[in-house]
């Protein structure tokens, strides 16, 4: 991998040049989760952890690394184990905001220069989702088009994309059939290499099915990569960012599709019943099986009876879900505040009468 073909820019050429200077290498953040990440570099990939100073100096999830950042990183000594000493600026920048009275910002992915923002040409057909899908998008920088996928469901595909039109403002529409691999041909200005794109839409709409079909999986929920492990063996990892065949890079994270994919929590106990059970045998109750003495799941990683991608992927889950959790904390504030309001004008009614 140069470069170049990861999405290096001018832009970020000349930000890291004092970086350069101190002997510091560039990388992109491919998974960034619970302060670990994984790095593409010219040298290949890499995990790695960012600096203490950094971890102390950061008041905000906007000082830490996210998927798609690029980064000045030392290597350690005799590991293939890399240290972030710096975030590189941003280009875009794409967060959410929760809908409670402050919740706070939520970095999603970074430096995307095309947001795909997706709506099906069937029953989900809904102008004022694509509205509220272009605000996100203006408001991460990146360059939105409109993919209005399923027209092969469609009979008046005429009379809907001149709707989408309407409040577009401009904005490129591109009708097309994932499943069918119809009209895939409009997106290659957008899939040029070093180009960062992103698929943006509600569950259903054929987000997996086109990545497929870009990255000629068809079989494939996700890319699978396969690569090998310390210990020597095969293991197929998800990659959230991903160069597709075209020379583009796709970012897929899970935050860009919780909304619709993450709406309860019943699933991830069952789902990784033996971290669970792991856990109730760490030495304290509270440990976060980071560095805590006597955490059986750094035991268990250790000896090789629990994979670490497992628990990543484990940690991953467990903290989207938190964050939906507090998201509707605040909603639930929102209603409760909303409530008082009222009380209290009932209240100043009553004692005015
Ligand atoms: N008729 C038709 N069906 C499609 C098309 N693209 C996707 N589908 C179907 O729509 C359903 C949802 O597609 P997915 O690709 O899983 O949608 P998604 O956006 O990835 O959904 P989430 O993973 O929940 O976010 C599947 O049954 C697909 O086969 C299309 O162009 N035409
Ligand atoms: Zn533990």
């Amino acid at each position: 991998m140069n470069l170049e073909q990861l999405g290096w820019t001018p832009f970020f050429n000349e930000s890291f040049a004092p970086y350069r200077e101190q002997g510091y290498l560039p990388g992109r953040v491919a998974i960034a989760h619970k302060h670990i990440y994984v790095i593409y570099s010219e040298g290949g990939e890499l995990l790695a952890d960012i600096t203490g100073k950094m971890r102390y100096h950061a008041t905000s999830e906007n000082d830490f690394p996210a998927v798609g950042d690029w980064v000045a990183m030392g290597l350690r000594e005799g590991e293939n184990k890399a240290i972030i000493q710096a975030i590189l600026p941003r280009k875009t920048k794409f967060s959410r905001k929760g809908t409670g009275v402050k919740t706070r910002e939520q970095l999603v992915a970074t430096n995307i220069d095309t947001v795909l923002l997706m709506s099906g040409l069937d029953r989900d057909f809904n102008l004022r989702r694509i509205e509220r899908y272009l605000i996100l998008a203006w408001e991460s920088g990146a360059k939105p088009a409109i993919v209005l996928n399923k027209a092969d469901l469609c009979d008046r595909l005429e009379d809907d994309i001149a709707e989408v039109e309407a409040v577009a403002m401009g904005v490129p529409i591109i009708p097309l059939s994932a499943i069918a691999g119809v009209g895939l041909n409009a997106l290659t200005p957008y899939l040029q290499p070093g180009n960062t794109v992103a698929l943006l839409g509600s569950s259903g709409v054929g987000k997996s099915t086109l990545t497929n079909q870009l990255l000629g999986t068809a079989t494939q929920k996700v890319q699978q990569v396969r690569q090998t492990d310390s210990r020597g063996r095969h293991t197929t990892t998800h990659r959230e960012l991903m160069i597709l065949p075209s020379g583009a890079l796709l970012i897929d994270t899970p935050g860009m599709r919780e909304i619709q994919t993450w709406n309860n929590q019943e699933g991830l106990p069952e789902t990784f019943a033996d971290i669970e059970s792991l856990a109730q045998e760490c030495r304290f109750r509270d440990c976060q099986h980071d560095t805590e003495p006597g955490c059986a799941i750094q035991e268990a990683i250790a000896d090789g009876t629990l994979d670490f991608e497992r628990f990543f992927s484990y940690q991953k889950l467990q903290s989207e879900l938190a964050y939906l959790a507090r998201k509707q904390d605040q909603t639930a504030q929102l209603a409760e505040k909303k409530r008082w309001k009222k009380i209290h004008q009932q209240i100043r009614k009553l004692s005015k009468g």
